[in-house]
């Protein structure tokens, strides 16, 4: 790692080598990383180490091995002023009830140094964003879960942090909840510039909000990539099709036409990975734009009815046995050796 400000300029976390051991079991085990500003996911199922990095990220635990640094600042020595400048939201529900979220934000901005107006300011602004204003006086113990959620957000806005941790922010929301809390996270870069680490055990909401991916397994890192990557790489394409009376087999059919066409096509019920996939759903591998169109002409051609066509959210077990990791362009990612995975045990779920 160098100086702090060309490190600040490329990278916001750079872990070295960072290792964590609890006496039964091994939370961290060598994971060296660099992330770039911007939106970062990190994947893994439960127990996959996220919230212990989120931990020795803030300084409030020590690594047992390794370093690392966050904005430039290393978190062995710097946790205060690393948590000066960087918004954590916690996993579990830390909320008191009796109090309201103007007043509990307001405390968390004057904990973390503003003077009271600009608390009292900042806090109306922050719950504006993230669309709690009209609520901001009732007590947090009859919020929703959702409420609650965005409420652990702007605390961890309040302060105008440079970059925000965020620790499951869509656990227990409901798909609109979901949505609407990525939307409100990928806003958080776009209007402010706050750079953040997002966690979950689902890729596939990850993927939509994020830059760049960081997928871990038993405290191994097993792949970082742009998200783009991710998704050119393993994309798949769903297609499901009618029957016509000149056609009577249409899903045989088109799987026939498409293999002609030199596309890779898994038969219906089948996706490469083993998982189901409904009766007389296709899935055909994206190689590039031209597969929608060879797709489109093909089902044209045979006059079958076009039910429907749509990019297929992959399993993570396709990332977990895809080679080695990609990293984002001309960035130096993982110096760690990379643990091959003999099989795709405790991994997350695709959402
Ligand atoms: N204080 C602790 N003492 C002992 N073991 C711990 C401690 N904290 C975490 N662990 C263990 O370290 C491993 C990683 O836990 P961690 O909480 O970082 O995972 P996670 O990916 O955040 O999962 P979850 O979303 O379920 O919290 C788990 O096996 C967990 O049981």
């Amino acid at each position: 790692m160098t100086g702090a400000t060309t490190v600040e300029s490329v990278t916001v976390i750079a872990t070295e080598s960072l290792s964590k051991r609890y006496p039964r079991v091994t939370a961290l085990d060598r994971l060296s990383v660099d992330v770039p500003p911007g939106v970062t996911g990190l994947v893994g199922a439960n127990g996959a180490g996220k919230s212990t990095l989120i931990k020795i990220l803030l300084g409030l635990s020590p690594a047992t091995e390794g370093r690392a640094s966050v904005l430039g600042l290393d978190v062995a020595t710097e946790g205060p002023a690393i948590r000066e400048r960087v918004g954590y939201m916690p996993e579990h529900d830390c909320l008191p009830p009796d109090v309201s979220a103007t007043e509990f934000v307001v405390h968390m901005a004057r904990m973390s140094g503003l003077p009271p107006t600009a608390a009292r300011e900042r806090t109306a602004d922050t719950l504006r964003h993230v669309g709690l204003y009209e609520e901001r006086y009732r007590p947090m113990g009859g919020y929703s879960t959702g409420m609650k959620q965005r409420v652990k957000l702007a605390q961890a806005l309040v302060h105008d942090p440079k970059l925000v941790l965020l620790d499951e922010p869509t656990n227990g929301l409901d798909p609109v909840g979901r949505d609407e809390m990525l939307g409100l996270i990928r806003r958080v870069h776009t209007d402010f510039g706050i750079s953040v680490l997002v966690t979950s055990h689902l890729l596939g909401e990850l993927e939509r909000t994020c830059d760049q991916v960081v997928v871990i397994d038993g405290g191994r890192l097993l792949r970082f990539s742009a998200t783009d990557e991710f998704t050119q790489a393993t994309g798949s394409l769903a297609v499901e099709v009618t029957d016509t009376d000149a056609c009577p087999d249409g899903t045989a059919a088109l799987h026939a036409a498409l293999t002609r066409e030199g596309l890779a096509v898994q038969p219906a019920g089948h996706a490469a990975d083993g998982s189901p996939v409904p009766g007389r759903v296709l899935l055909v591998d994206v190689a590039d734009e031209s597969t929608y169109d060879t797709v489109r002409d093909a089902v044209a051609g045979l006059g079958l009815g076009l039910v429907r066509m749509e990019a297929r959210r992959h399993r993570i077990a396709e990332v977990f046995h895809d080679g080695p990791e990609q990293r984002p362009a001309g960035r130096e990612a993982d110096r760690s050796e990379r643990q091959q995975r003999d099989q795709n045990g405790g991994a997350p779920d695709a959402a």
